[in-house]
């Protein structure tokens, strides 16, 4: 594993600049923070180190060859799978027992069998950020995974996900230090 490095990388939209010059390290096996205002660049950023967009410059090195997994804002489920199957879907080599297993370890037991349309938000979240990583994955990004979770809830996931999550590595944009600190994070990148 080698760490990603970024080097003054240039994004503008419609002649907005949105990332001007932006250069760090994510490095490999530890979670790096990435906190900064709404509408800083933060999504731009994952998008481009993800390949769903294209940098106006700079470069970027490590990430030759790593399979990528991601919690995105939206939950983009398959509605009609439950929450075992959505889990499969991504990751076939994850048997049904195990699958159960994960979800039942962050509160979802008795929804197993329930297509995803009919989960509530805080059901669909835990499934979303499961299937990331449930993935076989060398690099993970969480863009505000636990948006939306009650604080209860959010503990116990913060929890199972630093646990799932030690020894890889991840990006992970959020607006609130505690959860940094839950993650285990071992740097905090800003934007400014
Ligand atoms: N495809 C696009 N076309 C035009 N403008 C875009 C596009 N993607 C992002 N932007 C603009 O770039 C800026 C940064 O957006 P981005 O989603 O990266 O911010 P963010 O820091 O992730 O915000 P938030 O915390 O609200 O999610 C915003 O002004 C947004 O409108």
């Amino acid at each position: 594993m080698q760490d990603i490095v970024i080097q003054g990388l240039c994004k503008a939209f419609d002649g907005k600049q949105v990332l001007r010059d932006f250069s760090a390290a994510l490095p490999a096996g530890q979670v790096t923070g990435l906190m900064a205002p709404s509408g800083a660049g933060k999504t731009t950023l994952l998008r481009i180190l993800m390949g769903l967009e294209t940098p106006d410059r700079g470069t970027i090195t490590g990430l030759e060859g790593l399979r990528l997994s991601a919690v995105f804002q939206e939950d983009r489920l398959c509605e009609n799978l439950n929450p075992v199957s959505n889990l499969r879907l991504v990751t076939p080599a994850l048997s049904r027992t195990a699958a159960a297993e994960a979800l039942a370890a962050v509160g979802l037991t008795d929804c197993q069998r329930q297509p995803a349309r009919e989960l509530s938000g805080g059901m669909r979240r835990r499934v979303a950020i499961l299937r990331a990583l449930l993935a076989e994955y060398d690099l993970l990004f969480l863009d505000e995974p636990f948006k939306g979770l009650d604080q209860e809830t959010k503990e116990i996931v913060m929890a199972d996900t630093r646990r799932r999550c030690a020894g890889r590595t991840v990006l992970f944009v959020t607006h609130d230090p505690a959860e940094l600190e839950a993650l285990g994070a071992v740097q905090r990148l800003e934007l400014s």
